[in-house]
């Protein structure tokens, strides 16, 4: 590699000469004969950019010693069809498909050079290239849901798992064993562990997002509650509403006793919902279950994503809008994101003292009330059927017919940041 460039051999193209910008490579073939079409040509793989943004550029790999293929235009004959013995390295980075039904998918810039230390040198250097990008996550904890959707969950993190792994992105994986699980692991998680990691990662539906999203929220995040309907005064004093902010704590710092009331209140019989069942152990190792957070939200540094595999997926369509694994992993590596709305949803409930308490969830995308809601709690009981369950409950429930008056009030509004697509390329 001399000064801002040089050249290589780069396969399926043949010989190339490589210039180096400050956000990327470009490739100019050697020998002119070697005509444009090579780039649109390659049918056996994603097609070949013959220019290479380092932001979509997400590992380099120095290989051993083997063959590089000559160039796929099978009519040019300057370097030969045949495989040459070089040194090479990789850059991996992600395309348009062509024909796979990934919208973006993984690939492959091979290069080679007859000295091994020119090709180190280049792989050294656009390493440090794509090391300078920001926002991209270094370590993440990941829950993977094994009986989501069409009981995917697995086989998609494995699909996936070896992207991370490329891209050096480290990963604390577990897999849920039960409804409440991942909340129950991320709500009484220490700060102190919960900073060790850039952001979570759900393998699953919208159902395993939005435990992850109350788990992550529920002790963390801060503000005042919104104002209180006027029904809550049928409970008790409006006064009394109000004095609670999130957490169940008033303005003043929160204290466990006050965190563990709004625990236990989250946890009444007449929820009926999975996500909120905490009492067995977590798999993780929980230093402090009365700590007072430091790690509040919204922030700029935890992000979120999704690793589509559920029954509808929902949020991963109005985020990236792809229902595709690949392209979100890749999404997710390269550190894209898009800012989703988050709606705090707040009931306020007589305690049996006959305190009135706030009960708190989260909700990204969208939140049922009514039938919807009991289409939900009815589906759970026909997991075994798959995605059909929503369309068997939904008729189930329809028939029961029964009857709810709400009256409905729009809160506030709370952006965080998502991992996602950043619209770029598109
Ligand atoms: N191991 C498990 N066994 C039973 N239920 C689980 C387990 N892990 C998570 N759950 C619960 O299953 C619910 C639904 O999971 P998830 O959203 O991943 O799949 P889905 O319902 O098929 O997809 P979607 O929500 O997109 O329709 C979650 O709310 C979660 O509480």
């Amino acid at each position: 590699m001399q000064g801002d460039g040089g050249v290589l051999f780069l396969s399926g193209v043949g010989e190339v000469t490589v210039a180096v910008a400050h956000d990327g490579l470009s490739f100019q073939p050697l020998h002119l004969d070697v005509s444009s079409s090579c780039w649109s040509s390659i049918t056996m793989q994603p097609k070949l950019q013959s220019k290479l943004q380092f932001s979509d550029v997400y590992a380099v790999e120095h290989l051993d010693v083997g063959p590089v293929c000559g160039p796929w235009n099978t009519r040019t004959v300057v370097q030969g069809k045949r495989n040459t013995e070089m040194n090479r390295f990789v850059v991996h980075a992600i395309t348009r498909s062509r024909k796979q039904p990934s919208p973006w998918v993984p690939c492959e810039y091979m290069f080679g050079h007859k000295d091994l230390e020119t090709c180190k040198t280049w792989a050294e250097h656009i390493s440090g290239c794509i090391n300078k990008e920001q926002d991209r996550p270094k370590n993440l904890m990941v829950f993977v849901h094994p009986l989501c959707g069409k009981g995917r969950g697995c086989k998609n993190w494995e699909m996936v798992a070896p992207l991370f792994e490329r891209a050096k992105v480290k990963t604390k994986v577990i897999f849920t064993e039960r409804a409440g699980h991942a909340y129950a692991t991320l709500a009484s998680l220490s700060d102190k562990e919960l900073k060790k990691f850039d952001g979570v990662i759900a393998v699953g539906g919208d159902g395993l997002f939005n435990e992850i999203l109350n788990g992550l929220l529920s002790t963390r995040h801060k503000n005042s509650y919104p104002p209180t309907p006027e029904g809550c005064r049928y409970f008790g004093s409006n006064y009394k509403c109000q004095e609670y902010t999130n957490n169940g704590v008033s303005n003043n710092m929160a204290t466990g006793d006050d965190v563990n009331v709004l625990s236990g209140n989250l946890n009444t019989p007449d929820d009926h919902e999975p996500l909120l069942s905490t009492a067995q152990s977590t798999g993780l190792d929980i230093s402090s279950s009365n700590q007072v957070p430091f790690v509040s939200f919204p922030n700029n540094w935890f992000r979120l994503g999704i690793i589509p595999s559920g029954s509808t997926d929902a949020i991963v369509l109005s985020t990236t809008g792809e229902r595709d694994p690949v392209t979100s992993a890749l999404l997710i590596i390269l550190g894209r994101r898009i800012s989703l709305d988050i709606a705090q949803v707040v009931r306020w409930k007589s305690s049996p003292t006959a305190e009135v308490l706030p009960t708190v969830r989260y909700a990204a995308s969208f939140a049922g009330y009514g039938f919807y809601g009991e289409v939900i709690r009815e589906s759970e009981n026909y997991r075994w059927m798959g995605p059909a369950r929503y369309d068997f409950s939904g008729t189930m429930v329809f028939l029961k017919h029964r009857w709810l008056t709400v009256t409905s009030e729009l809160l506030w509004y709370l952006p965080i940041n998502l991992f996602s697509l950043k619209v770029n390329n598109f």
